[in-house]
């Protein structure tokens, strides 16, 4: 009989294998605790391990972490694949960003960053398009997909948010979008909404002779979410959209599963990821949610503004980097970049995060002082412009719409 203790989490000699999981954080060891002792702590409590010493025997399979790197408040801990059940991702999170986050022995704690073995990324279906929308869907290459959300964010009539929609997809938006607390409400609910934009986006399609498409919000308790792509699919949409943080990732995977059966695309919206990543030395970065994001088979996700916008956003370079990076074949992710942005905005964006994107405008479009289907060709426009490297101004002089936009925002960030 042998024992486990705290020190046994904490090997700076240790080399990863290539099937470990490596997590990196970012602690602050509490008073009187070195920085040893709270990092051990944290492969402890995350993997097998607890504060008292433990009794084993040889029958006991050992999925101990091991900290095996300490650097200045950044410690790297490494994760034996077998310590999660394949394709699990709420498993993989109440280990790697559980109980950890609430220890006494470190102040704070943040999750920065992983590194995904074959061994677990092979566990999960990942999208089914990604940034593959823009060519499958729209035939789009050499822009952005443009969406617009209809403002006010809730309140709109069925009628009303339909006709807006059809007025942004004329005006030469790709994508009508719900917002992320629009779902079922007795206002505007969740069938005849999807039924009345559809019918707008069909007579849209006819006068510009452009696909249109709709990120409807299927958000809700998960048996009525696959409820709700079923019927998004049988009436001919191509995506369904789903806020991703507060709906869970075991809802999430489970409308992927469905949405490969369909043929959905999926929009992820992010809301209350800040609760999550505002803070910079606690909690989960948005860099993580990302990855869990792509791995439990999301196509579309806000990534932020690269700090253009309304929101506070890390990271938004970066993070999109990811999305589009190699990951042993997974499909990629298109980035959505969203929250406060305008016509005077698209260049500086376009410029930090090129054109395999998604952009969405809200206000920027229904505030513009000639309404709705101005502010969505004013958006196309400079879109357009900065796609073919026309500086806006000289754009604008034969656009109007275009004119009126930076005319009322300017290249202002609005607060
Ligand atoms: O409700 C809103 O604020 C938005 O619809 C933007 O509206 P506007 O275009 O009118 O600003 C989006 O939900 C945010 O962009 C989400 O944030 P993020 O993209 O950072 O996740
Ligand atoms: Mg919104």
């Amino acid at each position: 009989m042998s024992g486990i203790t705290y020190e046994d989490f904490l090997d700076l000699s240790y080399t990863p294998t290539e099937t470990d999981l490596v997590c990196t954080f970012r602690i602050a060891p509490a008073d009187g605790m070195s920085m040893e002792a709270a990092a051990s702590r944290v492969a402890s409590e995350s993997s097998n391990g607890t504060w008292a010493a433990l009794h084993i025997d040889d029958t006991f399979t050992d999925m101990g972490a091991t900290t095996f790197a300490i650097d200045g408040d950044t410690i790297k801990v490494a994760y034996p694949a077998g310590l999660f059940e394949a394709g699990n991702m709420p498993q993989v999170l109440s280990c790697i960003a559980g109980n950890i986050m609430g220890m006494k022995a470190v102040d704070t704690i943040r999750l920065e960053d992983c590194e995904w073995p074959e061994a677990i990324v092979s566990g999960y279906r990942g999208p089914q398009f990604g940034s593959g929308v823009r060519s499958e869907i729209f035939g789009v290459e050499d822009r952005p997909i443009l969406a617009t959300v209809p403002k006010p964010k809730v309140g709109l009539s069925t009628a009303k948010h339909a006709e807006v929609g059809y007025e942004a997809w004329v005006g030469g938006v790709d994508l009508l979008k719900d917002d992320e607390n629009l779902t079922d409400q007795p206002f505007n609910p969740f069938s005849d909404r999807l039924t009345e934009s559809l019918a707008m986006r069909d007579k849209a399609q006819d006068e510009t002779g452009e696909v249109k498409s709709y990120l409807v919000n299927v958000t809700a308790e998960t048996n009525e979410m696959l409820e709700r792509a079923d019927e998004v699919a049988s009436q001919g949409n191509e995506y369904v959209m789903v806020d991703v943080v507060t709906c869970g990732w075991a809802a999430v995977q489970t409308l992927r599963e469905r949405c490969e059966e369909l043929g959905l695309a999926i929009h992820a919206h992010r809301a209350m990821h800040a609760a999550f990543d505002r803070l910079p030395d606690h909690g989960v970065s948005m860099r993580v949610l990302a990855q869990v994001s792509r791995l439990c088979g999301v196509d579309q996700l806000h990534t932020g503004t690269a700090g253009l916008g309304k929101l506070a956003n890390e990271d938004t370079v970066g993070i999109n980097e990811w999305l589009r990076s190699d990951l042993y074949g997974m499909t990629d992710v298109l980035p959505t970049a969203s929250g406060g942005l305008h016509p005077g905005l698209v260049p500086a964006l376009m410029d930090a995060t090129g054109t395999n994107m998604c952009i969405q405008v809200g206000g920027g479009i229904h505030g513009h002082p000639e309404g709705t289907r101005a502010g969505a060709a004013a958006f196309r426009q400079a879109v357009d412009a900065t796609v073919a490297g026309v500086p806006m101004d000289e754009y604008a002089a034969d656009h109007a719409e275009l004119a009126t936009a930076l005319e009322k925002w300017g290249t202002e960030t609005p607060r």
